[in-house]
């Protein structure tokens, strides 16, 4: 593309962003109005136009999701070779790979492993143990979430302590310091470590930051609004010698203050840099004037509300933006899955085009069993991801040993998986006894070798201990040898992954799950042109990095179910919005704190800015919320919004579109490629599992009894009675036991 080209597609505000080459630009505009867009023509502009080398551009974005894309964009306009130099990701993938070069300057190794919230969750269970705290009592949860916050502000677990006050901070403030050391024993960081431990390298370590300075003399952040203090830093850092800082962002988008965004940082920008080039941007290219003026009249209510800007669009007004109130949450989740349907079968919409977007995870779950009802073929994002399953976790725990034995969490979580009988007993007593030695996990075990050495266990855990060990230590030197993918189905071999499998659960499940495991040796395919010793490490890392969004994959011609939260920065031709009803948007917890309200708010609006050709709402009168039937109302926000933007449709008795309609529509419409996994129809099952009368359990809903079943295609659909209402389930989904009497 040529530099005309390049410019031809922008409005003269936003060539003005891209133009402005030098020194501090602030791009402060509403969505959809090219921010994103004039973030990646800006990176082509300074290398096709100015000459700057790709190798010298750093840009950062808030998801993985986010990242790829603008990587594909930017190789659409600039090709592969070029796209390749640059530095495009997310500011924790960025600061893992700095780290993984540069950590050794703190006096730390370069094989540390990263902790996700899982991991982290295990460790401060243990620390909880160590110091005899009872976890019922003191949520690992929500120390953990002081912790966060705590080091995203940059404060030390010896500051933390100095200015503890109540006696939740004491707590949190004795947890920090001993997880802090138990997580530098295991050599491990967890996700704000990777920010702060680059925040501190670059401030104690001029030099170092002189290297970067050196290489980065071009910086673009997106989404700048919800950056936290320690990403603040980070920038400042990087910008400081050469100025050429340039983000773009919207205040009335942030919505991750629960995770230290602080808003201050876009709207003191011009405070920090006096000689900022400010620019704004009004035309909005994504949505009709219809939900461009539903929205705006929610955000302009807000009290926190500075300055109101006005978006524009040449788009057309567009259809009037639907709200639906439904009879129940069933209801609600029937309505958008059929609206779908219609589209679809208009011919006005694919799959792909739609987005069906919540405030809470848990959603999601009535949502998807609509869509399988109709057989459309469906995604959730940040759902049980793939990564999060405990069978992959388990074998991702077995290779992260393998690359780093000291990784206590991941040894504990497998020493006894596959069964080899170490109980729990004697896991405690080796945990007790590392710390007492105050070493690793595995380090203790490497003592037990050793004759001569005193240890707490009876001979037969001392030998179940001693071959584990064995185990890790030889799979530790075959990584440096054995290419990944081998070393994955060696190590599978060994522990006797699939056997265990199939001992661990019934068949189905277990061919589900061992699939899972072969799925991610799968990954290790992308490894194979690595140098051996590199590829175990590079892969655990792109692991470790995976973010919420990164199942989206828009190649896919499947509708998306997606939290508001992460649906930042997308866009959809049809959205809806789920749950627009007080105690979930906003949610129960925010009622009370008006800034917290206005975050809600704010989350709404990023949600409705989302739709390009159409938008529904949507609430329920009645919602099953943890375990009980609630009496619902809809949103406050909703009155913000003025009755004639919006077109009222009440309860029809939508119901989830039958079988038989769905399966003709696939067959028509959809290759075998476009069918989801879990969508692909299967044979019949020969024989109904249950039958009338039975007694049945599921997990959430609790006892049962069957009322009716029907074998359909690929499944069984069982009507059974729960406590509160009636269910129609499918077998294969909802995971139903029997229950004998008596
Ligand atoms: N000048 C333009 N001409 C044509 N299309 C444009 C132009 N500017 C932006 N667009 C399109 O408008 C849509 C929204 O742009 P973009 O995603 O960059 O907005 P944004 O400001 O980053 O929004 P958000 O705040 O939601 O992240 C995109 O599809 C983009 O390609
Ligand atoms: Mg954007």
């Amino acid at each position: 593309m040529t530099t005309t080209d390049l410019l031809a597609n922008l409005n003269p505000q936003q060539q003005r962003a891209v133009t402005t080459v030098t020194g501090p630009v602030l791009v402060l505009a509403g969505p959809g109005s090219g921010k994103t867009r004039v973030l990646t023509h800006r990176i082509a502009y300074l290398i096709d136009e100015v000459g700057v080398d790709p190798l010298q551009i750093l840009a950062v974005t808030f998801t993985n999701k986010a990242a790829r894309e603008m990587r594909e964009r930017l190789m659409a306009l600039l090709g592969e070779a070029i796209a390749h130099d640059l530095t495009v990701g997310t500011f924790h993938s960025i600061c893992a790979r700095w780290l993984r070069r540069d950590i050794v300057h703190l006096g730390r190794e370069r094989d540390f492993v990263i902790y996700d919230t899982d991991d982290q969750e295990r460790l401060l269970k243990r620390v909880l143990r160590e110091l005899n705290l009872n976890e019922k009592q003191h949520l690992p949860r929500a120390i953990l979430s002081a912790i966060s916050h705590a080091k995203n502000e940059l404060v030390d677990p010896e500051e933390f302590a100095r200015h503890a006050r109540t006696y939740f901070d004491e707590i949190v403030a004795r947890c920090y310091a001993r997880y802090q050391a138990l997580l530098y024993e295991s050599n491990a960081l967890d996700f704000d470590d990777l920010l702060g431990e680059t925040v501190r390298l670059f401030s104690n370590y001029p030099a170092v930051l002189a290297e970067y300075h050196q290489r980065y003399r071009f910086l673009l952040v997106d989404e700048y609004q919800d950056t936290n203090r320690a990403q603040y830093l980070l920038v400042r850092a990087l910008a400081e010698r050469d100025r050429n800082l340039f983000v773009v962002g919207d205040e009335a988008q942030s919505i991750y203050a629960w995770r230290g965004a602080d808003i201050r940082n876009i709207l003191q920008f011009e405070h920090d840099y006096p000689d900022a080039t400010v620019i704004m941007l009004e035309q909005n290219y994504r949505s009709t004037q219809a939900i461009l003026d539903a929205a705006q009249a929610l955000i302009n209510a807000s009290p926190q509300r500075k300055y109101a800007k006005r978006l524009w669009t040449t788009n057309g007004t567009g259809d009037q933006v639907v709200l639906y109130e439904a009879a129940n949450d069933e209801d609600e989740a029937a309505f958008a899955v059929s609206e779908i349907m219609r589209l679809i079968a208009e011919g006005t919409a694919r799959p792909g085009d739609c987005a069906i977007m919540y405030r809470m995870n848990a959603q999601s779950r009535l949502v998807e069993e609509a869509l399988i009802q109709s057989h459309l073929p469906y995604q959730v994002i940040g759902g049980v991801r793939f990564y999060e399953r405990k069978e992959v976790k388990d074998v991702l725990a077995y290779l992260r040993l393998v690359a780093n034995p000291y990784d206590s969490v991941s040894l504990q979580r497998v020493i006894n998986w596959p069964g080899r009988g170490i109980g729990e007993r004697t896991v405690n007593e080796l945990l007790v006894w590392a710390t007492r030695l105050g070493v690793p996990l595995y380090q203790a075990l490497s003592e037990l070798a050793d004759e001569t050495t005193e240890y707490p266990f009876a001979a037969r855990a001392r030998n179940a201990l001693l071959d584990f060990y064995r185990l890790i230590g030889e799979f530790h030197s075959l990584r440096q040898r054995m290419p990944l993918g081998e070393l994955i189905d060696y190590l599978l071999m060994r522990i006797e992954a699939q056997a265990t499998l199939y001992q661990e659960y019934e068949a189905e499940e277990a061919e589900d799950r061992w699939r899972n495991v072969q799925e991610l040796r799968n990954a290790a395919i992308n490894y194979a042109n690595l140098p051996i010793e590199h590829q175990l490490a590079a892969f655990l890392e792109d692991i470790a990095l995976v973010a919420d969004t990164d199942t989206l994959d828009r190649n896919n011609d499947v509708v998306t179910c997606i939290t508001l939260h992460q649906a930042k920065g997308l866009e959809f031709p049809y959205v809806f919005v789920l749950g627009v009803e007080e105690g979930l948007l906003p949610h129960s917890r925010s009622t009370n704190d008006r800034n917290q309200l206005e975050e809600e708010r704010r989350l709404l609006y990023v949600g409705m800015t989302r739709a390009q050709r159409r938008l529904y709402l949507s609430y329920a009168a009645q919602r099953a919320m943890f375990g009980r039937v609630t009496v619902c109302s809809r949103s406050r926000f909703l009155a913000d919004i003025p009755p004639t933007s919006l077109k009222l449709l009440r309860r029809r008795g939508y119901r989830a579109v039958t079988v038989s309609q769905t399966t003709m529509f696939n067959q028509r419409m959809l290759t075998p490629d476009h069918h989801d996994k879990r969508t692909t129809p299967l044979p019949l099952p020969r024989q109904a599992a249950f039958v009338p009368g039975q007694r049945v359990y599921h997990a959430t809903f609790g006892e049962g009894i069957v009322v009716s079943s029907r074998l359909i295609e690929g499944d069984e659909e069982v009507t059974v009675r729960f406590a509160d209402r009636e269910r129609r389930l499918l077998a294969s989904f909802a995971r139903l036991q029997p229950l004998t009497d008596g």
